[in-house]
């Protein structure tokens, strides 16, 4: 097929070229959004990834243009509008799992960090200042993380917490026989949040779990408590957050993931002023770790992605239907 992959970094481009055979691929550097959509044109197929605009608006303008087919290179698919993707008759293909492990341990890699203060000893220890005060950790064994999630990703973090010798309890709608078998308690949500010393974020982001860690739920956490989010933004209301940080109810904050990500990650802007005023306060707090979405980046992670997202498009071009596509229906309950 005739595929416009959008957003190409070089680090995939060189996956997709030493794995596709079938394809004639075409690597666009822009985003896609309402502006770049007409770079589409005449491709039957586009290739998209998390921070691709994918609404109405932008849907109608490719199926206008004769896209036939969307590929997404991500799990996630909120950034796509399902319900006028179905109306006008283009499938929507993703990655349902392509390293649960990669997420998972960074998830894991935030925690350390943010624990042991290695980002501000890393500093330190680079100037000469080999003092301890400000950099005291706590043992995560003993301690309790609450999981909120207990998909591929969620189960993989049960495993390697519990290897800690951590508690873990959990809330999903749909509790999993290997965490039951790891020891792992199901709890609602209000339990979880007042009960563990971490809690960490790995369910999609629908409309019923946007701003899941509001005001309300970090009044209900723990003092000090330690909260990751490595799945979508705009689960946490950011600002919120700042407050609880502020107050000192939030102890520390991991982030791969932010609600306006959008204009900011996966580019260089370090000669630019960032204008997110809520994302700049976020940077200045001492016990706040961000990395910017690449829980993912790991080569086993892109090999898989490219190989699942060509395996994809293969399976459309020979059949018109992808066991990997997205229905609307099945993802809204
Ligand atoms: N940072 C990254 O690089 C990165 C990479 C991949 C995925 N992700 C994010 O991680 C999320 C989890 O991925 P996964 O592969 O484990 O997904 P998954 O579909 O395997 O698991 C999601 C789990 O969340 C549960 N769930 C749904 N709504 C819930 C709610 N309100 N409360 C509690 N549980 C709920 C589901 O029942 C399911 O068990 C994805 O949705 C994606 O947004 C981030």
């Amino acid at each position: 097929m005739k595929v416009a992959v959008f957003n190409t970094k070089p680090y995939e481009q060189e996956i997709f070229e030493q794995l596709n055979e079938d394809h004639q691929l075409t690597f666009l550097e822009p985003h896609l959004n309402a502006t770049t959509a007409s770079l589409a044109a005449g491709y039957p197929a586009v290739c998209a990834f998390v921070n691709d605009d994918l609404s109405g608006p932008v849907l109608e303008q490719l199926a206008a243009a004769g896209t036939r087919v969307v590929a997404l290179r991500s799990a996630g698919f909120n950034n796509v509008d399902l319900a006028v993707a179905e109306r006008l008759g283009i499938p929507v293909l993703r990655v349902p799992a392509y390293s649960p492990y990669a997420v998972a341990e960074h998830t894991v890699a935030l925690m350390l960090s943010l624990n042991r203060n290695l980002h501000r000893a890393y500093a330190r220890v680079r100037e000469g200042n080999f003092a301890l005060q400000g950099l005291m950790g706590f043992d995560f064994h003993g301690r309790t993380a609450g999981i909120v999630g207990t998909g591929k990703i969620g189960r993989v973090l049960a495993r390697i917490l519990t290897g800690f010798g951590m508690t873990v309890l959990a809330t999903d709608p749909y509790p999993h026989d290997e965490c039951l078998s790891l020891g792992v308690r199901y709890v609602e949500l209000e339990e979880l949040l007042a009960r563990s010393d971490v809690v960490s974020l790995h369910c999609p982001l629908t409309p019923e779990s946007r701003h899941l860690i509001n005001e309300a739920a970090i009044a209900q956490m723990k003092p000090g408590v330690m909260l990751i989010n490595t799945s979508r933004g705009a689960l946490i209301d950011s600002r919120a957050v700042i407050a609880g940080l502020k107050s000192g109810r939030i102890g520390h904050l991991g982030l791969d993931v932010y609600e306006e990500e959008a204009d900011l990650f996966f580019e260089d802007l370090s000669d630019q002023v960032i204008q997110d005023d809520v994302f700049s306060r976020l940077l200045t707090f001492p016990n706040v770790v961000i990395t910017a979405h690449q829980a993912f980046f790991t080569r086993n992670a892109l090999e898989n992605i490219v190989s699942t997202t060509l395996a994809n498009l293969d399976e459309f071009d020979r059949t018109g239907q992808c066991g990997n596509r997205v229905i609307q229906s099945q993802v809204s309950g």
